[in-house]
């Protein structure tokens, strides 16, 4: 069995730990985090990311990341990429993913989770607990869809883009990257780049008040 580690040492990463743990596809040897730590989930604290090219060193060629700020995880994805480290896809026994969906490389997929025929999740993206990606929906690199995220077909998620809890997009609907869509916002028509939208329906933050 392969083994691996994850990197980071928060909430997020100890969901990770969980589903990795019941996989049972490879051995999770620890988790590094720049901050220092006790073993979380049973699984040793190794050190800071200055440990990570012996780690390499020492034939542990896998990894996960559990961090949810997309902008540190596509930094941590390269640079893991970078020592020559290969990324695992954490996919929950308790997600439901079409055999006609299309899926990248370093992916969590948490439980209850569903995608649909057709979906293209791409690589280092995160689609969280109880959240649904319809049919056709692309969803790209560094993504994180939040827990509970409801997104119907044909909905575009551009890079980098964050879907916060409880938010619904309607089909067809194109969310453009590193934008960020609030708790609970209900999105019905297409989101500039980089842009903040909230509420129902969904609006700018700045345009608010
Ligand atoms: C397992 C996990 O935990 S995964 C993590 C999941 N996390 C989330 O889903 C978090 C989603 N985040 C949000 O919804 C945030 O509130 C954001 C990103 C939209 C905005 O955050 P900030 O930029 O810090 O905004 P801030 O909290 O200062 O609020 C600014 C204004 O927007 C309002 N606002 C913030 N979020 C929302 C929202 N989701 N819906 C409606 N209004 C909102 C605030 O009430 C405030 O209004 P005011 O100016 O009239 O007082």
């Amino acid at each position: 069995m392969e083994r691996a580690i994850i990197i980071g040492g928060g909430g997020h990463a100890k969901v990770v730990m969980d589903i990795i743990q019941r996989m049972e596809t490879c051995e999770l040897v620890g988790f590094t985090d720049n901050e220092e730590h006790q073993e979380m989930c049973g699984v040793p604290y190794l050190g800071n990311d200055s440990v990570l090219p012996s780690l390499f060193d020492k034939g542990i060629t896998r990894f996960c990341i559990g961090v949810g700020d997309n902008r540190i995880r596509k930094k941590l994805f390269h640079k893991l990429l970078s020592i020559g480290f290969t990324p695992v896809n954490v996919i929950s026994p308790n997600a439901y993913i079409s055999q006609y969906a299309r899926l990248g490389q370093g992916i969590v997929i948490m439980p209850g989770a569903v995608v649909n025929p057709h979906s293209v999740i791409a690589d280092n993206v995160i689609i969280n607990t109880l959240s649904g990606v319809d049919h056709d929906c692309r969803i790209c690199s560094h993504a994180h869809i939040a827990p509970g995220v409801s997104l119907t077909g044909n909905v575009t998620v551009g890079e980098g883009a964050f879907l916060g809890t409880g938010s619904k997009v309607i089909p067809g609907v194109s969310i453009g990257e590193w934008s960020t869509v609030g708790a609970g916002a209900v999105v019905l028509s297409d989101i500039p780049p980089e842009t903040t939208v909230v509420g129902v329906p969904a609006d700018k933050l700045i345009n608010r008040g």
